[in-house]
C-alpha cells in the first residue's frame, strides 16, 4: 500500500457533508485498504466556522473554499455545498489546478452536466455524482457500467423522497394535501421552502441526469417536462381507488417506439395497485429501468439523507482515488447518441379525467363526440349524480393511449361545451 495519503477537500459540512467527515474518519483502514492507500482530510470549507463539529478538527476548516481548491496538493475535491454558483466555479477551479470532483448537486448537474464534463475531460480529471440522484441507491454507475453493453428503453421512477412521503400519507390517511405536507414539515422530510420538492423541480433535476446517461444523449433540467404535486386532492386518490391505482410523482425517460427521440418529465400519475412502484412507502425511492437484454430491473432504497447520501458519496471517493492512484479516468459523459428530447405533446399515455357536467340527455354523447374528433379513444367512463340534486354529475373517462397533444386539444374543447361545467382533474395512467 501506498503509504502517502490522498488529499481530500470538503467542500461544505451540512447534513451530507458532515456525515462524509465522520465515515472518512470510522472507516479511515478500510477506505485506505480499499484504495491502496491513505485518504486524508486536508481541508473543510464552511460558512459557518464558529460551529463545532464533531469528528472536524478546527485547523482544517476554512471559509475560503476558493483557496482550498487552488491549493494545488488536492486529489480530489468533495462538493456538497448545492446550488449553482459557488458550487459551479469551485468544481471548474478544482479540476484547473489537477484535482477529481465528487459532487451530490443535482440541480448544477442538470443545468451544466455538460460544461463540466468537459472540464474534466480537459484537465484529465473525473467528475462522479451517485449521490446526486436518489441519494444511496446505486443508479449511475449501473446505468454508466453495468448496462453499458444494453439498450435502455425507459427509466421510470420515484425519486423524491419527501414528495412520496405526503402522497403515501394522503393516501393511507385519507388527509389533504396540506395536512401532509405539514406532517413532513415536522419530522424533517419537508424543507421550511418545500418548492423544490412539491413543484418536481428536484425530480427533473435527476430525471434529467438520468435521461442522460441512459440515452447518451444531452438531456437538461430545461428539457423535462414538470408538474408538481401540491394540486393532488384527497378526491383524486378516491378516483385511484376506484381503479384499483395510487397516485405517485414519478420522473418518466423514455425512448421513443421509434428510437429516433426520447422524452422525460415529471408529474403525478396514477399507478395500478399491482405494480412494484406502488408498494414505495414514505420517504423512500424506487426506480424501474427497462432495458432491451436485462428486461426490467428495479433500484430500491433511502433516497436522501445524510448517512444515506454519504454512503454514495464516499462509494464515487473511493472509485475516483483508484483512478487517480492507477493514473486512469473512469467514464466520462457520453452523449454520442445526441438524440432529439421531444416536447410533451408528443409522450403517448393513458388520461384520467373527471369532469362535472349538467346531468341531462345526449350529454355523454356530447362528450364522447368531442373525443372522437380529436382521436382520443375510450376505454371506460362512469357516471355519477350528485348528492345536492343540483342537475349536475360527475363524469369520469379513462382513455386508450393517446398523446398529450391531442389530449389538451380534447380538454380545451370539452372546456367549450356548456354542458361541461368544470374539469376537476387530468391525470395520467402509468405503470400498466
Ligand atoms: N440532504 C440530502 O438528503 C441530500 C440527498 C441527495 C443529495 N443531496 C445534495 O447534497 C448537497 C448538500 O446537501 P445538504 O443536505 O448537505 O445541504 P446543507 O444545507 O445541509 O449543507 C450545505 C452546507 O454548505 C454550506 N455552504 C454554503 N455555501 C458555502 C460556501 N460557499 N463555502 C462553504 N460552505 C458553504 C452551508 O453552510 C451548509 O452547511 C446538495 O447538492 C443536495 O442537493 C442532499
Ligand atoms: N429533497 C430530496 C432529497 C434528495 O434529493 C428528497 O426529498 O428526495
Ligand atoms: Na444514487
Amino acid at each position: 500500500m501506498r503509504t502517502r495519503p490522498l488529499k481530500v477537500a470538503l467542500l461544505g459540512c451540512g447534513v451530507v457533508g458532515s456525515e462524509v467527515a465522520r465515515i472518512m474518519t470510522t472507516h479511515a483502514d478500510d477506505l485506505a485498504a480499499r484504495i491502496g492507500a491513505p485518504v486524508e482530510l486536508a481541508g473543510v470549507a464552511v460558512r459557518r466556522p464558529d460551529r463545532v463539529r464533531e469528528g472536524v478538527p478546527a485547523g482544517l476548516v476554512t471559509t475560503d473554499a476558493t483557496a482550498l481548491v487552488k491549493r494545488g496538493d488536492i486529489d480530489v475535491v468533495v462538493e456538497v455545498i448545492g446550488g449553482i454558483e459557488p458550487a459551479r466555479t469551485l468544481i471548474t477551479t478544482a479540476f484547473e489546478h489537477g484535482a477529481s470532483v465528487v459532487s451530490a448537486n443535482k440541480a448544477l448537474l442538470a443545468q451544466d452536466g455538460a460544461a463540466l464534463h468537459a472540464a474534466a475531460e480537459e484537465h484529465g480529471r473525473d467528475l462522479y455524482y451517485e449521490a446526486a440522484v436518489a441519494g444511496a441507491i446505486p443508479l449511475i454507475r449501473p446505468l454508466r457500467e453495468s448496462l453499458a453493453g444494453d439498450k435502455v428503453n425507459r427509466v421510470l421512477g420515484i425519486v423524491n423522497g419527501t414528495t412520496n412521503f405526503i402522497l403515501d400519507k394522503m393516501d393511507s390517511t385519507g388527509a389533504g394535501y396540506q395536512e401532509a405536507l405539514d406532517e413532513a414539515t415536522a419530522l424533517g422530510y419537508a424543507e421550511a421552502d418545500p418548492t423544490a420538492d412539491v413543484e418536481g423541480f428536484d425530480a427533473a433535476a435527476k430525471a434529467a441526469i438520468l435521461a442522460g446517461i441512459a440515452f447518451h444523449t444531452r438531456v437538461r433540467l430545461d428539457d423535462v417536462y414538470r408538474e408538481g404535486m401540491t394540486e393532488v386532492t384527497a378526491a383524486d386518490f378516491a378516483s385511484a381507488k376506484e381503479m384499483g391505482c395510487t397516485i405517485k410523482l414519478l420522473a418518466i425517460c423514455e425512448r421513443a417506439r421509434d428510437g429516433a427521440s426520447v422524452t422525460a418529465r415529471v408529474h403525478p400519475a396514477m399507478i395500478p395497485l399491482s405494480h412494484p412502484l406502488a408498494s414505495v412507502r414514505g420517504a423512500y425511492n424506487a426506480v424501474f429501468v427497462e432495458s432491451d437484454a436485462a428486461g426490467q430491473l428495479m433500484f430500491y432504497g433511502p433516497g436522501a439523507g445524510g448517512s444515506p447520501t454519504a454512503s454514495a458519496v464516499l462509494g464515487d471517493l473511493v472509485a475516483v482515488c483508484r483512478n487517480r492512484l492507477s493514473g486512469t479516468t473512469g467514464p466520462g459523459e457520453s452523449a454520442y447518441a445526441a438524440l432529439p428530447v421531444s416536447p410533451m405533446g408528443d409522450v403517448v399515455t393513458r388520461y384520467h379525467i373527471s369532469l362535472d357536467v349538467a346531468d341531462k340527455p345526449g350529454v355523454l354523447a356530447q362528450v364522447a363526440t368531442v373525443f372522437a374528433e380529436h382521436g382520443v379513444s375510450i376505454d371506460t367512463v362512469r357516471q355519477q349524480g350528485r348528492q345536492d340534486g343540483g342537475g349536475e354529475a360527475s363524469l369520469v373517462v379513462v382513455t386508450h393511449r393517446a398523446s398529450d397533444a391531442a389530449l389538451s386539444g380534447t380538454v380545451e374543447a370539452l372546456r367549450k361545451l356548456d354542458t361541461v361545467r368544470g374539469v376537476a382533474s387530468i391525470m395520467r395512467v402509468e405503470g400498466e
